[in-house]
């Protein structure tokens, strides 16, 4: 517990054989985080109308299972920048993993390895990304939050490189935090001892970040860049011509600007008119191992989950990230069988159940 004062946490054993759902860990999280961290965690924007949406619209949507496929060779990798991945679930980058455990992203990190998930590390960690290098056994990409200062974000950039990040994901949804009323309340603060080493002092920010930032971080960048906080299908447009090498469609979790829609619902537009030029990866809301078959539906390449890993980082360190991600990784798994889905590629736009025609028809 080196530099973090002792009522930051309350860490009693908890018997991961408990948790049998992603939901069992928020509930859980809630009594062993401070109530600060916890709301820094679970809060979104203003009236988190979008935060709702999120789930409601994954609930909404239903299945159209095909039966008696042969599901018995059942393969859930996927390939991303040439990068061979066992399952399309990759956790998201969430800042200041120190605040939800002792560990940090230590314990992320090996998480990710012990459930074999590729994780993005926020340039807001709280552990440098050399350490996290040392006990990941995982690709791990960085994601980076671009300060005014230049020279600041190349070196940071240039050093995740350094330590081994295979790809950069650029933040575009936050030129500044949103509305955070509860995160306000809480009266968040870092405890004394938990550092951000890869991001300097404190912000203050004043250039407008633009497409022109993006076309300069990838005249230096050697790997794949990929712009995170995508909702409108133009920008998805311009993201292509922009020559990027993915984009992520993402509300940030509904925690910057309230009532833009859910990510499911502005995915579809996106991949159709992203047409596979690019890969589009999603996330908000994943918990279920059917909205994780959903966004792949709906034309996902990937799925990133950031609110269960820091429930599950804070209920049991690194063995409860990876039961996190083995029960969605193990529901994906039984929504492909029940399904009639065998491989990633055969989850297309006929697994989603067509309420419109059902209409018509009725
Ligand atoms: C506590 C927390 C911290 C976050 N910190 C970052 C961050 O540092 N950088 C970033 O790009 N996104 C950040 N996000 C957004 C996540 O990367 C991701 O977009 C979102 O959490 C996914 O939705 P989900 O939490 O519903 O799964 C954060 C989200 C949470 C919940
Ligand atoms: O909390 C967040 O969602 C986030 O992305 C963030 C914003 C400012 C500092 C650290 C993380």
């Amino acid at each position: 517990m080196e530099g973090v004062p002792p009522d930051s946490l309350k860490q009693e054993p908890v018997d991961l054989a408990d948790f049998i759902n992603l939901f069992d860990f928020e509930q859980m999280a809630k009594g062993k985080m401070t109530e600060m961290a916890y709301e820094y965690v679970a809060s979104g924007a203003a009236d988190e109308l979008t935060v709702r949406w999120n789930r409601q619209a994954l609930d909404a949507i239903k299945l159209n299972p095909t039966v008696l496929t042969d599901v018995s060779q059942l393969d859930t990798r996927i390939s991303l920048f040439g990068q061979k991945l066992a399952h399309p679930i990759l956790i998201a980058p969430t800042a200041y993993h120190k605040l939800m455990h002792p560990e940090g992203e230590l314990a992320t990190a090996r998480g990710a390895g012990l459930a074999s998930a590729l994780y993005v590390v926020s340039s807001f960690t709280t552990t440098p990304l050399a350490e996290i290098a040392q006990v990941a056994t995982q690709p791990l990409w960085f994601q980076v939050y671009v300060r005014d200062d230049r020279e600041f974000t190349r070196n940071q950039i240039q050093e995740a490189e350094a330590q081994g990040c295979q790809a950069l994901c650029i933040t575009v949804d936050t030129p500044v935090p949103g509305v955070r009323n509860r995160e306000q309340r809480g009266n968040f603060r870092l405890p004394a001892g938990v550092t951000i080493p890869h991001m300097g002092g404190p912000i203050v920010e004043k250039k407008p970040f633009t497409w022109n930032d993006i076309a300069w971080i990838q005249s230096f960048a050697k790997t794949p860049v990929l712009l995170k906080g995508i909702l409108n299908p133009d920008d998805a447009e311009k993201a292509v011509q922009a020559g990027v090498s993915g984009i992520i469609v993402s509300n940030h979790s509904g925690r910057n600007l309230d009532t833009v829609p859910a990510t499911i619902e502005a995915l579809p537009r996106i991949a159709e008119r992203v047409n596979r030029r690019i890969p589009v990866l999603m996330d908000g809301g994943i918990r279920r191992g059917t909205d994780v078959l959903k966004a792949i539906a709906l034309g996902a390449n990937a799925v990133l989950v950031g609110k269960p890993i820091c429930f599950g980082l804070a209920c049991g360190g690194a063995e409860g990230v990876a039961k996190v991600l083995q029960l969605l990784t193990y529901e994906f798994e039984l929504a492909m069988i029940l399904t009639g889905r065998a491989t990633i590629d055969s989850i297309d736009r006929s697994v989603i159940w067509d309420s419109f025609r059902e209409n018509k028809q009725g």
